[in-house]
């Protein structure tokens, strides 16, 4: 069979099952990684059928306008897993307000520009778990800006995954109910951010990126605002008193993040040094864990045939027709 039309038909075949199960059961929405399509054409037509549910689309392309009627989750421009991508899809829909614990969720996805979907998840929100505790984040919004949530993720993502000049890097984010935190911490280095004016160290600003890695380096943890800015790095989360409901076996670094989310109404991200882990912490407890992807072995003569990449959604050619689909 023409390896073109195989790669289609896999897709075609997962977004059909998808279309009969949200048919089958209580849904409320059907997340699909979008970043592997070839062509727009499909989608389109798994639009048609799956009209009057809720679709969202998740991609890495920055500024990337879904068809009309599908809301859009854009993830960090990083290879994850397949279940990565989901979690961190997952994740951020949940820190936006647009899902929560009551959510049954159709979720597509597949190896990262594969070209192709190949995994089908029903995720039941409230009982996931082992994957994340969706209630602890609920309220987040109240205190973190969505988008400052979103940024300090993917900046722990990138660093969890890339490193620093080939090294790998630990650190921790604490976002939020940042004046209660403060109460909390000691300075282990001088801050670096002392002194500057509020709006040149906020960490939506794209220019602060390269400065926000390399203070990653530092001792300690940042300290940033629910609007973004950052008030401190390199500090020490002083963790003499925390409740019991801190998981057992952690190093110093997890256990400081969860132990100020216990004192605090904080969250925290952290990214291992030793694993390469990113573990999102709230109220003490650890919210999700998101592991590094491990490099991929050599092509096998079925992936050289299989995967033969997708074009990124602004470039399918049918981007126009899909976005009349209401
Ligand atoms: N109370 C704390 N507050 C802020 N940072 C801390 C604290 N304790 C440890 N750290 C930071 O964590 C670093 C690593 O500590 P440790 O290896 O014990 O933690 P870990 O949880 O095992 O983390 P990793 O998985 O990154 O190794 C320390 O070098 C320090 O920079």
């Amino acid at each position: 069979m023409d390896k073109e039309k195989l790669r289609i038909s896999v897709t075609e075949k997962f977004l059909g099952y998808a279309a009969d199960l949200s048919e089958t059961l209580p849904s409320s929405a059907i997340l699909v990684y979008a970043d592997v399509f070839p062509g727009g054409e499909e989608l389109a037509r798994f639009l048609e059928h799956v009209r009057g549910h809720r679709v969202v689309l998740v991609t890495r392309e920055a500024g990337f306008e879904g068809p009309e009627g599908t809301e859009v989750i854009e993830v960090p421009g990083i290879k994850l897993t397949r279940l990565g991508q989901i979690k961190v899809a997952v994740l951020i829909g949940v820190a936006r307000g647009l899902f929560n614990h009551e959510d049954l969720l159709i979720c597509l996805s597949g190896v990262a520009e594969s070209g192709h979907l190949d995994s089908l998840f029903i995720l039941d929100l409230e009982s996931e778990f082992e994957i994340f505790a969706v209630s602890q984040l609920e309220d987040l919004r109240e205190i973190v800006r969505p988008e400052v949530f979103q940024r300090v993720l993917s900046l722990a993502i990138v660093l969890a995954t890339q490193g620093r000049e080939g090294r790998p890097v630990g650190t921790c984010f604490i976002l939020g109910d940042s004046d209660e935190v403060l109460q909390h911490c000691d300075q282990m280095v001088i801050n670096p951010f002392k002194g500057y004016p509020e709006n040149e160290r906020n960490i939506l600003d794209p220019r602060l990126e390269e400065t926000v890695k390399e203070f990653a380096l530092l001792d300690g943890a940042f300290v940033i605002r629910g609007d973004g800015v950052i008030e401190s790095a390199g500090a020490y989360i002083r963790t003499g008193v925390v409740s019991e409901d801190i998981p057992s076996g952690l190093g110093a670094r997890h256990r400081s993040a969860a132990a100020i989310t216990a004192l605090t109404r904080a969250v925290a991200i952290t990214v291992s040094e030793s694993t390469g882990t990113v573990t999102v912490f709230r109220n003490g407890k650890i919210v999700m864990e998101i592991e590094k992807p491990h490099p991929l072995g050599p092509e096998t003569e079925w992936q050289r045939a299989f995967y033969a990449g997708p074009r990124a959604p602004s470039e399918w050619p049918h981007q126009k027709k899909i976005s009349k689909i209401p």
